[in-house]
């Protein structure tokens, strides 16, 4: 039980940690946080501060648990069951393009506001005013709205504007369900049958494949998904300096699902001798070979291929996952392992660079919130799943006890995991 001296102990921690935060902010000449439309987008220090960075995360996460406290547990739960309003005045804010309606600099009035967007005033106001709860636009006067640093990426941020709109408009049905979808479909491993598909009523059409179908609904898609795995603690550079690939001399490197190369570039710069091949569907691949940048054009080959059936690339010396196997249930993951079997040679690895459940209250809680957050969308989405350690180990060894798992690791700051197995045709398959 929190005892009252939990609260002199959160408040010493959030003292000395800001304390050292700002200090730093002084002793560079960085600007202070602040809500501001001018104001830092992002926590001004990289990654690779790992003083800083740590007492950052030390304040955000006793700042979190004084507030819960104080709040108390029946308040919370009784407000924290409301907070899909969160998501409504986001979606209006989004929807009615609202962001781009204000000026940066200036404000704008309520009135004027609705003509340009076309809403009815008073919705408006009443939306907006609840955005303004979350630091979404500011009423610096009675009757009138500024932007703030958030609100101002709604303007600026072309993939943050995605996100918004992926997850306000096609993902918050999901969520609302996933528990009709479960209960339609037990324990189901389809796509076709999570809460997404129930929502959208195409049931027996999974996620992918309908969103495919509207090419502006497809580029709001990868637009996110640009905004996410470039958020912090997802860049390319922990997976180019968290695994020894120089180790590998003159490897072949096959990217499933490698989209438009991104990855085989970041590791071309650095890896000299090493060779790619990047798969994925025949309307992806068709651009990669456009966004390679021409010094690597003879390293990096494109080339189609769907991940459910058997490898084409005989012998390479690491077959790679990046965000593939969080969106597949156990029963495609495994087939998906399996899919590679005939081209393995003895020694090939299988790297799979992925989300890895932590035990729980074992990490950083803002990184547990994220990635159980995670794990619950994969299942509103595509009945998939985040997997901890060990069903990774589970996943590897139903697919084929051949496969030898070496286990998971993380760096400092990185938000996904390495997992690692290599195929040992000498186990026996008993
Ligand atoms: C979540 S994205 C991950 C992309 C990339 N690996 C990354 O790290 O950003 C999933 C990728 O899998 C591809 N994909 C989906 N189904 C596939 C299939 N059956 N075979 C091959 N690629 C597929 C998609 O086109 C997409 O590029």
């Amino acid at each position: 039980m929190a005892s009252s001296s939990r609260l002199i102990e959160l408040t010493s921690i959030i003292a000395i940690q800001t304390k050292k935060v700002d200090d730093y902010f002084a002793q560079n000449g960085l600007p202070g946080l602040s809500f501001d439309p001018n104001a830092p987008a992002d926590f001004p220090v990289p990654n690779s501060n790992l003083e800083i960075q740590e007492a950052r995360r030390k304040v955000v996460n006793a700042t979190q648990e004084l507030h819960d406290l104080m709040v108390g547990p029946r308040e919370s739960i009784r407000w924290m069951a409301w907070s899909y309003n969160d998501n409504l005045s986001l979606h209006a804010v989004y929807h009615f393009n609202v962001a781009k309606a204000v000026p940066i600099d200036g404000e704008v009035s309520y009135t004027e506001l609705a003509k340009a967007t076309g809403v009815d005033e008073n919705n408006l106001k009443r939306l907006i005013r609840h955005a303004m709860t979350n630091r979404i636009f500011k009423e610096p006067r009675e009757g009138f709205v500024a932007h703030t640093a958030a609100s101002r990426l709604l303007v600026d941020d072309p993939q943050m504007i995605d996100w918004v709109g992926l997850c306000s408009a096609d993902f918050f049905p999901a969520a609302a369900h996933t528990v009709d979808a479960m209960v339609k479909y037990p324990g189901s491993q389809e796509p076709s049958e999570a809460g997404f598909t129930v929502a959208w009523r195409h049931e027996g059409t999974p996620m992918f494949m309908e969103i495919g179908k509207n090419p502006a609904r497809a580029k709001r898609f990868g637009g996110a998904m640009q905004s996410l795995t470039g958020g912090e603690g997802y860049e390319v550079d922990y997976l180019v300096d968290g695994y020894p690939w120089g180790d590998l001399g003159d490897a072949t490197f096959v990217d499933i699902g490698g989209s438009f190369g991104f990855v085989c570039v970041a590791l071309a710069k650095k890896f000299p001798g090493m060779k790619f091949v990047v798969q994925d569907l025949p309307k992806t691949v068709a651009d990669g070979p456009s966004k390679v940048p021409p010094e690597f054009a003879d390293r990096i080959q494109f080339q189609a291929h769907n991940f459910l059936t058997p490898q084409p690339v005989k012998d390479a010396d690491v077959y790679f996952f990046r965000w593939i196997l969080h969106n597949q249930s156990d029963k495609y993951g495994v087939e998906i392992l399996r899919a590679l079997i005939p081209a393995l040679k003895p020694g090939a690895r299988i790297i799979i660079n992925d989300n890895c459940l932590p035990k729980p209250n074992t990490i950083d809680p803002w990184d547990e919130k994220i990635t159980r957050t995670m794990d619950v969308t994969m299942l509103e989405l595509l009945n998939a799943r985040e997997r901890d350690e060990n069903d990774y180990m589970e996943l590897f060894k139903t697919a084929d006890p051949r496969f030898k798992f070496l286990g998971a690791k993380t760096s400092k700051g990185c938000r996904m995991h390495i997992m690692e197995a290599v195929w040992d045709p000498e186990i026996s398959k008993a």
